[in-house]
Formats: structure tokens, C-alpha cells, sequence
């Protein structure tokens, strides 16, 4: 399966850092400790707890089946649920997700009714300045506070292809995120995984887990990233300065190593948030 993991530059294994209620740390261990996200092994041994957000885009039925079993909460902004609808012909009612929210311009009518008839709620978000995704994903933080429900990650099915405009104003959404809660937001689609780096803290991505592909990314999308990494094979020294139009660190790969299991983590720390983005694949 794919969902993250989480390990700290203090001790590996899971966590949620960032200073989630379920770590319980200080201010000062949060910043110290990095947290790091991949595709991996707490979420294959099945204990991460995720909340899963579909958007509008082509549902991979594989990611779909193991995440929405680890899931607390799921959402599907405005057109999502046409895609999850078709997606779980003849087991629908095992798929009905929690809630489905948007300007709903793009849900179907047959899909609306047929949502509605499982009294599925629907939640109107007409607000025209920020995207569906953001809506939807404001309202599953409110959720996740009300409930007061123990959370690793919110998992984001889609967001990476389809329009540009939309693509980028998924990755938009992860700035707004940051400001929005001290969980990981991560996005997949494809072969491809996007998790934006806060700034100032020493990440660690774990990145041995089987389920990484060959390639890697740290694109400065915000702003001039003074940025110090390991564990790449083209690494980023102290002081060196990521910034469009001078250089961005795409088609980058992992150290050499033996085997995928000997790949050693890689280690970023960035003055501004940094777009990390990532091959992956099934098992
Ligand atoms: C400066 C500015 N540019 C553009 C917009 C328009 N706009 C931004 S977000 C948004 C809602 C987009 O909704 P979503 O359902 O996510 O995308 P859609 O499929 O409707 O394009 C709109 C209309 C705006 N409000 N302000
Ligand atoms: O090409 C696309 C279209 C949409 N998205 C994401 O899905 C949500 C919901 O889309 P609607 O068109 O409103 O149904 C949108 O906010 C985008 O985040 C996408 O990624 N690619």
C-alpha cells in the first residue's frame, strides 16, 4: 500500500511530527525533529491512520482500495465522487464517503442523487476565490478538531494531472495547508507523490521502503530556497540556492547503494517551503 512514514532525525520509526496532538512534543523537539514522508512502511504495516480527500481526477482502484480501509474520515470535493461512483461499480454502498463538498459544478446529477439517497452529506462550498480542494480540505481539518480524531495524514487522491491551472493550484493548496494544521498534507497520482517541506525544519525521507520509484524532485515553487540535502545523487550544499530560473533539482535520484533496502535517507533542510515530489509505484 502506499501512505506515508514518518521517522525523526531523534529516532525512527512512525510519527506525526510537526507537533500533532498525538506526539505531544514541545515547540522546541518539534523543530528539531524532522519528519518525513514517503511512501511507506508505517502505511504498509497498516497502522497509520490517514483521512483520505479524492479530487477530480481518474481514481487508481489500487491506492483507492488500501487507503480507504486505513481511512477515518472520507472526502470527495464536487467532481471526485462521479470518479468514485464509477470506480466502485457493484460495491458502492462499501464506498460512501463521509462527505462530498464543493461549488458542485462537475457532480452528475445521477451521481448527486444517488449520494444523497445514502444520506451521504452534501456540503455546498460556493466561495469562487479558493479551489474546491482547499474548501474540502478546511472542512476535514474542522471535522478531524470536532471529532477529535487521532491522525497521521491527510492523503489526497488526485490533484497531479488533468488542467495545469489545477494542478498548480494543488500544490497552492499545500501552502495553504500549512497555515491550516501542523498535519502532513500529501498528494498522489500516477506515479507520482508531492509533499511540501515546511521551512526551517531538518526533514528526514525515508526512502528504502520498495516503493519509491527511481526518480526525485525538490522544486522551490514558492520563492529562492536556501537549501542543504543528503542521500541524493546530485545534493544540494549548505548555502546553495534553489530558485526558478536559476536551478531547480528535478530528475534527481537517490544515492548509489547496493540494494533499495541499503538507500539512505535523505536529509533536506530548506529556508522556505520546498516542493518535494517523488517516483513511486505498487508493489
Ligand atoms: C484572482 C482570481 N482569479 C481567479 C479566480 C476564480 N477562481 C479561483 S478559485 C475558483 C473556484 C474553482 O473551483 P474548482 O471547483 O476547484 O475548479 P473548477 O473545476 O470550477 O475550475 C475560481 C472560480 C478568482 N476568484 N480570483
Ligand atoms: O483537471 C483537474 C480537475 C480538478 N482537479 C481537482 O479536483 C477538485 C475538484 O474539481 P472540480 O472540477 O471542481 O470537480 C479541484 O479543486 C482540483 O483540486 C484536478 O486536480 N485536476
Amino acid at each position: 500500500g502506499i501512505t506515508p512514514a514518518c521517522a525523526s532525525d531523534e529516532h525512527r520509526g512512525r510519527c506525526v511530527d510537526a507537533g500533532s496532538a498525538r506526539t505531544g512534543r514541545t515547540r522546541r523537539e518539534r523543530h528539531r525533529s524532522a519528519h518525513s514522508v514517503g511512501p511507506g512502511s508505517g502505511g504498509a504495516a497498516g497502522k497509520q491512520k490517514i483521512c483520505l480527500l479524492i479530487l477530480n481526477q481518474p481514481l487508481d482502484a489500487d491506492y483507492l482500495h488500501v487507503l480507504w480501509r486505513k481511512a477515518v474520515i472520507r472526502a470527495c470535493a464536487d467532481g471526485a465522487a462521479n470518479h468514485l461512483y464509477h470506480a466502485t461499480d457493484g460495491h458502492r454502498d462499501s464506498f460512501l464517503p463521509d462527505y462530498i463538498s464543493g461549488d458542485f459544478d462537475s457532480i452528475t446529477p445521477e451521481v448527486r442523487s444517488f449520494y444523497e439517497g445514502k444520506k451521504c452529506r452534501l456540503i455546498e462550498t460556493a466561495d469562487q476565490d479558493l479551489t474546491d480542494f482547499t474548501k474540502c480540505l478546511a472542512i476535514l481539518l474542522e471535522e478531524i478538531k470536532q471529532r477529535s480524531l487521532q491522525v497521521d495524514t491527510v492523503v489526497t487522491l488526485g490533484g497531479l494531472a488533468g488542467r495545469l491551472d489545477q494542478t498548480m493550484a494543488s500544490i497552492e493548496t499545500l501552502f495553504h495547508a500549512q497555515n491550516m494544521t501542523e498535519l502532513p498534507v500529501i498528494i498522489l497520482q500516477g506515479c507520482s507523490l508531492a509533499y511540501l517541506l515546511r521551512a526551517g525544519m531538518r526533514h528526514r525521507l525515508d526512502v528504502n521502503t520498495g516503493l519509491e520509484g527511481d526518480w526525485c524532485s525538490l522544486i522551490p515553487v514558492g520563492g529562492p530556497c536556501v537549501t542543504r540535502t543528503t542521500g541524493l545523487k546530485w545534493n544540494l550544499a549548505d548555502g546553495q540556492v534553489l530558485q526558478f530560473g536559476k536551478l531547480v533539482s528535478t530528475s534527481n535520484t537517490y544515492e548509489a547503494h547496493d540494494a533499495e533496502e541499503d538507500r539512505k535517507p535523505v536529509l533536506v533542510q530548506s529556508d522556505r517551503p520546498l516542493l518535494w515530489s517523488m517516483g513511486i509505484h505498487r508493489k
